[in-house]
């Protein structure tokens, strides 16, 4: 994606210090036949956690690729730290963790992520940090009791976790989670957005979080609420429940999914 050429100023500032998380403008996929994201824009603020929320199939997936540079046909500008998404300077400032966990079985918890910390910061001279990032981003996740366990053992939802720890393993800047609680029992699913939160509040990373889930929309600062390639609202729980009268945030998303059809069909009519 081509979003500005050497000489312009440097992307997403606005002149006032450290770019956002990302920037999207008029932001547009396709896949296969369909356009599967349709003229986005919306900006996800560091040190926050911003929620993805919506109907399976409504883009969320492929929104996340745009942001770390693993989906192609994407037009628009798409800023992420202040440079263009898929830049090789973001691969060690993002940590993304997809909906299948990414594992090695016949590896342990601690030998997964030696393996992942020898790609991000190799070399001999390197081993003690290593060593102490791969101690923390286990302890991270909580799984300092696992260490030594093949990852092929794991449950589910401790799998899953692991893959969580490689993507904290470079301090991340970034962090894009698809669905990361799917399938984890209450107190791991608590424990995971205390994590969440700490990784925003003290080393102020910024966390795009895509869920179907509603309740976790109450977890988040701020949310994005998609519905067919399209953002239907952007906004902090507390100003969408308001902006639409409503409850609960489900409730207030549904109002915006009413609206929305509405809107449409008053369209039509008049053409
Ligand atoms: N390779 C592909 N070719 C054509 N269309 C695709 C392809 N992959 C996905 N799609 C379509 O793109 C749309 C968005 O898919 P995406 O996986 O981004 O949705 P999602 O909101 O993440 O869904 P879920 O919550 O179920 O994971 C879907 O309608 C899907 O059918």
């Amino acid at each position: 994606m081509m979003n500005y050429s050497s000489g312009t100023p440097h992307p997403g500032t606005d002149g006032e210090g450290e770019p956002p998380a990302v920037r999207a403008r008029d932001l547009t996929v396709v896949r296969g036949p369909r356009t599967v994201l349709r003229g986005l824009g919306f900006t996800v603020p560091r040190g926050q956690v911003t929620g993805l929320l919506g109907p399976s199939g409504c883009g969320k997936s492929t929104l996340m690729r745009a942001v770390v540079g693993t989906q192609a046909k994407v037009t628009g500008t798409l800023d992420v730290l202040g440079l263009p998404a898929g830049h090789p300077a973001l691969r060690t400032r993002i940590g993304y963790v997809t909906q299948a966990p990414s594992v090695y079985d016949d590896l342990t918890v601690r030998q997964n992520l030696d393996y992942f910390a020898a790609i991000l910061d190799p070399g001999r001279a390197a081993a003690d940090r290593r060593h102490e990032n791969v101690t923390r981003a286990i302890a991270d996740v909580d799984l300092t009791t696992h260490t030594d366990a093949l990852a092929g053992n794991l449950s589910g939802g401790q799998r899953s976790r692991v893959s969580l720890a490689v993507a904290l393993l470079g301090t991340p800047e970034l962090l894009v989670l698809d669905e990361p609680t799917v399938g984890l029992d209450p107190v791991l699913r608590r424990d995971l957005w205390q994590l969440f939160h700490a990784l925003a509040a003290e080393r102020g990373a910024g966390l795009l979080i895509s869920s179907h889930v509603m309740d976790e929309a109450e977890r988040c600062h701020r949310l994005l609420l998609m519905r067919e390639g399209e953002i239907l609202a952007d906004g902090t729980p507390d100003a969408l429940r308001t902006g639409t009268g409503s409850d609960t945030v489900e409730a207030a998303f549904l109002h915006l999914v009413d609206a929305a059809a509405a809107a449409n069909r008053t369209k039509e009519t008049s053409r």
